[in-house]
Parts: structure tokens; C-alpha cells; sequence
């Protein structure tokens, strides 16, 4: 994609970032009310060299175009759609539409709006604000390819015990004790890629993407917690991490890989000493700290051996 300008390569891009769109969809049988609110990013990789180089806008899909066409897709989607498939159905147009546009990548974050319940009812037209939020990311060639990878943002977990650390390298500078007890919280940012490579073999059953992000997510939180009453030893983050990704890739065959990022999120002991013994609070894992900074980070990739990430 890099163009040759007097001996020296260039390479360009250009798109709308943080396109806010709402859409609901009003079911006439059930009187149901469906609402997605998504924010999206187009960049679009097109020859519009000139543009550049000689002022000659004259193959410039302006940004602002690529704005209302979300908007015009939005209208154009009769049905429910999966933020995956809207991603798609944007990517196809860019690149099938402009004969300029090579390549188009669609990035949407969902806002997690979920339908409240009153009384124990579904409430047909009434929604809250959950927490973790649902990603797209679509890159779709002229020729037809695609890579998609959806993910999730901020899905904030917690255990209060069956996690330890030990057995690490101790040093003048290690001062953290060994545990066999302590609080695990993070809050997991993944992405996961399909192994689907061009538009004709993306399964075309209507939100086949929003039901995989559900069964994806309960995997990862499944496998994170273990049963509800034993639970399951986490010795690291790291272990912790891996048996996810594992975890997904055994369930799901049409995932090529997954990346995970999980901070860990320090919840210090309280002992407050007392200059007359016994201590105010002796921390008898019941008293914590929360902290939010600074944290561990630990990040890792899982892929098949043939797959890209
Ligand atoms: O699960 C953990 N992994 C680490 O790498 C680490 N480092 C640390 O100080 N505490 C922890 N916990």
C-alpha cells in the first residue's frame, strides 16, 4: 500500500473516528423494543495520492460522507443486526462502491444498554447501563477478504479467595510474601479473531456474532471462577490467563486466536498497628485496600499454528 514519491515511500489513510449512532428497532408482534447504540471508526486505505501531492481532491471520499452513510446503513438494516455484521455490510460498501478504496476498516464499540427488568418482567422499552462492552473490528479488501475480530472491553471479575502466588524469584529487592490466599480481581480487555477469510464463507445466520459473544464471554468468566461452590486455584494471574484462552479455543473452531489482557488489581491486607498490643486491625483476610494503581499487567496471545493474529 506504500506509493514511491521522489525516492521516497508514502503511505496514507484517512476515515471518521467516533461516529455515535443509536438504533432501535420496534417489533411489531411482541411490541418489543430492541436498542443498540454504537460508536464507529472507518479508515479507509484508498489511491487518492493526488490528493497529497497536487491539492486534486477529485478522489476523496470526504470524511464527512462516510459519517452519513453510517447513518443511512443504520436506517437500511431492517432487522437486528450484530455489531459484527453492521461492520460488514460498512466495509463491503466502501470497497465495492469507491473504486478508489481498497481497503476499509471498521472498528464499533457497543454500549452495554441492557433491557431492565420490572417486577421480574422484561420491560419492553426500558434499558440500564451494564459494564463490559462488546468490540467489532472488520478489515474488508476489494477482493472480497475480510479478518474479523470481535472482543470485549472492561468485563471486571472478582474472587475473594482460591488464588495464591509463590514460588517466584526472590531477590534484595522482592519484599511481597509468598500466598496461598488472597483476593484476584482484574478487569479483561480481549480481542478474538475468526478464522473466517472472506465475505462468502461468513456464516450469514442473523446474530451468529452477538450469540458467539455471549458463549465466548461465559467461557471466559466460567473458566476464570470454576464451579460455583469449590471455585478453582488460580497459583497466577498468568495460569489463570492461559486456561481462558485455552479454554476458547477448545470450545470455539472457528476462533484462530485470542489475546487477553488482565491486569491485576491489588487488594492490600489492613494491619493497623497499635503502640499497645493487640493490633486496631490485624488483617486476617477479611480487610483490604482497594487499589487501582499501580497494577500488574499481564498480557498474552493464544493462536492455532496456522492461524495469523
Ligand atoms: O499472579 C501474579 N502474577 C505476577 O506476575 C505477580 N507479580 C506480583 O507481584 N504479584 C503477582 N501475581
Amino acid at each position: 500500500m506504500a506509493d514511491l514519491i521522489e525516492g521516497m515511500k508514502f503511505e496514507q489513510k484517512h476515515g471518521k473516528s467516533r461516529v455515535r449512532v443509536g438504533r432501535v428497532w420496534r417489533k411489531e408482534k411482541d411490541g418489543k423494543h430492541i436498542f443498540v447504540e454504537w460508536n464507529v471508526n472507518i479508515s479507509l486505505f484508498s489511491n487518492c495520492l493526488s490528493a497529497y501531492v497536487n491539492g486534486d481532491n477529485s478522489d476523496i471520499v470526504a470524511t464527512d460522507t462516510m459519517k452519513n452513510t453510517v447513518y443511512a446503513k443504520a436506517k437500511e438494516c431492517s432487522e437486528v443486526v450484530s455489531v459484527e455484521n453492521f461492520a460488514i455490510e460498512l466495509g463491503r460498501h466502501f470497497t465495492s462502491f469507491y473504486h478508489q478504496v481498497t481497503t476499509a476498516i471498521i472498528k464499533i464499540v457497543e454500549k452495554p444498554w441492557e433491557r431492565v427488568c420490572i417486577d421480574g418482567q422484561p420491560h419492553e422499552h426500558g434499558f440500564k447501563l451494564g459494564s463490559e462492552r462488546h468490540t467489532a473490528e472488520v478489515t474488508v479488501k476489494k477482493s472480497g477478504s475480510v479478518l474479523m475480530t470481535s472482543g470485549i472491553e472492561g468485563l471486571a471479575l472478582l474472587k475473594t479467595t482460591m488464588s495464591g502466588f509463590e514460588g517466584y524469584i526472590r531477590d534484595k529487592y522482592t519484599l511481597l510474601p509468598e500466598t496461598r490466599e488472597r483476593m484476584l480481581a482484574t478487569e479483561i480487555s480481549t480481542s478474538w479473531r475468526y478464522s473466517f477469510e472472506s465475505l462468502s464463507t461468513v456464516p450469514i445466520k442473523p446474530l451468529y456474532f452477538s450469540e458467539r459473544f455471549l458463549d465466548v464471554k461465559k467461557v471466559l468468566v466460567d473458566t476464570f471462577f470454576g464451579p460455583p461452590r469449590e471455585g478453582v486455584y488460580s497459583p497466577s494471574v498468568q495460569s489463570t490467563l492461559f486456561y481462558m484462552a485455552k479454554a476458547v479455543l477448545n470450545r470455539f473452531p472457528d476462533v484462530a486466536s485470542i489475546q487477553l489482557r488482565m491486569p491485576n488489581i491489588h487488594f492490600l491486607p489492613v494491619n493497623l498497628p497499635s503502640k499497645d498490643s493487640p493490633n486496631i486491625v490485624k488483617f486476617e483476610d477479611d480487610v483490604y485496600l482497594p487499589t487501582d494503581e499501580p497494577h500488574g499487567t499481564i498480557e498474552a496471545s493464544l493462536s492455532r499454528p496456522q492461524s495469523r493474529m
